[in-house]
């Protein structure tokens, strides 16, 4: 009989990428070209403020409402990446996405980037939440500052902008619309447990809300997407990469455009009846399929589990 083989977790750093990776996600010229089922001014008249917005879902999020006719604005830590967005923007559409650079991990920050944005657009209409990300590794490996990092971004970060969004709308008696991209947490996440704990805080956090601030006219709703190719792959193995795909019975991965197109339907008047809710896109993801974007442990691939 042979000897078990020894599952060893593989901790992959974004600076372990390298210029012989290929690019990951849709790129400015993708999303140029990318076509919509929406009229043309279904967002005119809309503010939308969109958080992680210099990359991924987020910036394909910014470009279609900005394409639909919203006024945007967007948020993100490193103003280079929002920079890119702007540009996009600009060039596509002649208007101007105001761009903040903030951590939503401070709360007085974020304070400041919902002032900033009444300040320069006179209110706002919607908010997404889209900022977050976490490190694939086994739960019982994370260190204590690990988790925190991902815990405050994901769930304290997304609160922070829940709140002072929703204290605006309060006082000045505008409705709101929040929506919250979290993750497709229904069979848990293996190796990256805390991801799965933050957003499916988020979620009942956000089905809480829904019914607490409905009398002030406020709703709140989350996005569940499965595997969605974004720059975001950077932080995984190239050999898990390759394995994302059967993470769901399609055996497909989805892209930021699919994400998008959801959004500007949450941020539409067709979507006026809808709160508390979960939509989730993730081709069926939550009936089959397993990624572990680590490694899968012996224990699991021995009886045939990929
Ligand atoms: C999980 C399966 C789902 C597959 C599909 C989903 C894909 C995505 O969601 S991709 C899109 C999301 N984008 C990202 O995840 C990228 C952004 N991620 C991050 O920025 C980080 O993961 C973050 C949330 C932890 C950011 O925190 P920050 O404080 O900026 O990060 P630091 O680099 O300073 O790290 C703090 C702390 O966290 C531990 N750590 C970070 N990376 C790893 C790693 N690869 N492996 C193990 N531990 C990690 C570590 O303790 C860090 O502290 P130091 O050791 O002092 O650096
Ligand atoms: N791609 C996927 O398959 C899935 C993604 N998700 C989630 O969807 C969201 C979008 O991901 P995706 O587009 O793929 O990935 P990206 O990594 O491209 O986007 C995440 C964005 O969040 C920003 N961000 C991260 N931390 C902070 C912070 N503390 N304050 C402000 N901004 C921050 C990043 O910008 P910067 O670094 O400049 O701050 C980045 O632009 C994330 O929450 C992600 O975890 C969920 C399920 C699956």
């Amino acid at each position: 009989m042979s000897a078990p083989k020894t599952f060893e977790p593989k901790i992959f750093r974004p600076e372990d990428d390298g210029p012989d990776r290929p690019r990951r996600g849709l790129d400015d010229e993708s999303l140029r070209t990318q076509t919509t089922i929406y009229r043309d001014d279904l967002l005119a008249g809309q503010t939308m403020l969109i958080t992680g917005a210099g990359s991924g879902m987020g910036k394909a999020a910014a470009y279609l409402a900005a394409r639909l006719g919203a006024q945007v604005a967007i948020c993100g830590r490193d103003p280079d990446k929002l920079d890119t967005t702007v540009k996009l923007v600009r060039e596509e559409t002649g208007s101007e996405v105001l761009a903040v650079p903030t951590n939503i991990r401070d709360p007085e920050a974020v304070e400041a980037l919902i002032d900033k944005v009444h300040g320069h657009f006179g209110g706002i209409d919607t908010i997404v939440n889209n900022a977050g990300g976490q490190f694939p590794q086994d739960a019982i490996d994370f260190s204590r500052k690990g988790w925190l990092a991902v815990i405050d971004t994901n769930l304290n970060g997304t609160w922070w902008m829940m709140q002072e969004a929703a204290k605006r709308w309060r006082e000045i008696g505008k409705p709101g619309n929040i929506i919250n991209i979290v993750a497709n947490v229904e069979r848990g996440m293996p190796q990256a447990a805390h991801t799965c704990a933050a957003r499916a805080g988020v979620i009942y956090l956000s089905k809480t809300l829904a019914t607490e601030w409905s009398r002030w006219n406020i709703r709140v709703n989350c996005i569940g997407p499965g595997v969605i190719e974004t720059e975001g792959f950077r932080m995984y193995p190239e050999e898990a990469l390759a394995r994302f795909h059967k993470a769901n019975p399609m055996k497909m991965r989805g892209n930021a455009w699919d994400v998008a197109e959801a959004i500007a339907y949450l941020s539409s008047p067709a979507a006026r009846f809808i709160n508390g809710d979960l939509l989730i896109i993730d081709g069926g993801q939550a009936q089959w399929g397993v990624i572990w974007p680590a490694g899968m442990p012996d224990y699991f691939s021995e009886d045939g589990a990929a």
